[in-house]
């Protein structure tokens, strides 16, 4: 049996300010410095203790797993990163704000944009300031791979090669791995573990610094459907406040 803990990076400071993020490389805001502290606590107190880390390229990830290894006392961890774990790139919205988004379109165009499976956002150009391209951390990603806006089917297809040669094998080594990355790019990997459809992954959202614990059958298939969050109560608030952004 293998143990899976998956940790949604604490609040960002575009989260706080109600921005769209996506491939931009927002820091954690001190709310979200404090989400990654607690998210240690409850790995040291439920005495889950990773083996090694896996995380996104961007700095709200690294960030809270360097924060929440540093509070668990597991800041040696051998850790691995990767850009197929980054967040959903959010094309021409990102840097957009996302109430003002929601006016302008509507509550189903932006529905759909935010958490329909297949329909990404209109892509941004390479002269928008919030491009990635030319971002010196991709340079070796060949062009076809450099996303300029995604869906979600876009995320699951660049996550699941990282998740088989990658996560998988270290599972597979025994050891209990820490997945580090976003909303967006988890909620491609819950899909994928819990088999979940396009319209169920909709409804689905995940809430920032909460590990996630899945305990693996040998295949790799979840034991139990969803995992289980290490504080259930403030998943279950932190669920709705996700659902709810942009909304003020
Ligand atoms: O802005 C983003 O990149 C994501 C995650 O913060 O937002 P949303 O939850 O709207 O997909």
């Amino acid at each position: 049996m293998a143990t899976l803990v998956l940790l949604r990076h604490g609040e960002s400071v575009w989260n706080a300010e109600g921005l769209f993020t996506g491939w931009v490389d927002v820091d954690l805001s001190a709310t979200g410095e404090e989400e990654a502290r607690r998210g240690g606590e409850l790995l040291r107190e439920a005495d889950t203790r990773p083996g090694i880390v896996h995380t996104s390229v961007l700095k709200r990830a690294i960030r809270t797993a360097n924060i929440a290894l540093d509070e668990a006392d597991l800041a040696w961890l051998p850790v691995r990163r990767s850009w197929r774990l980054n967040e959903r790139h959010y094309g021409a919205l990102q840097g957009k704000d996302k109430a003002q988004t929601r006016e302008e379109y509507g509550e189903e165009q932006f529905m759909t944009w935010r958490r329909s499976y297949d329909t990404p956002p209109p892509p941004i150009g390479d002269d928008n300031p919030y491009t990635q391209v030319g971002d010196r951390r991709y340079a070796r990603l060949p062009d076809e791979l450099m996303p300029r806006t995604e869906c979600l089917a876009d995320v699951v297809d660049r996550m699941l090669p990282y998740w088989y040669d990658t996560i998988v094998p270290d599972l597979g080594d025994g050891r209990t791995v820490l997945v580090a990355a976003h909303g967006n790019s988890l909620r491609a990997l819950v899909k994928h573990l819990d088999g979940l459809d396009a319209d169920t992954v909709a409804g689905l959202n995940i809430p920032t610094g909460i590990p996630l614990v899945y305990e693996l059958n040998e295949d790799f298939t979840p034991r139990k459907q969803g995992g289980e969050y290490l504080d259930p109560e403030a998943a279950k608030e932190a669920i709705e406040a996700v659902k709810n952004q942009g909304k003020k």
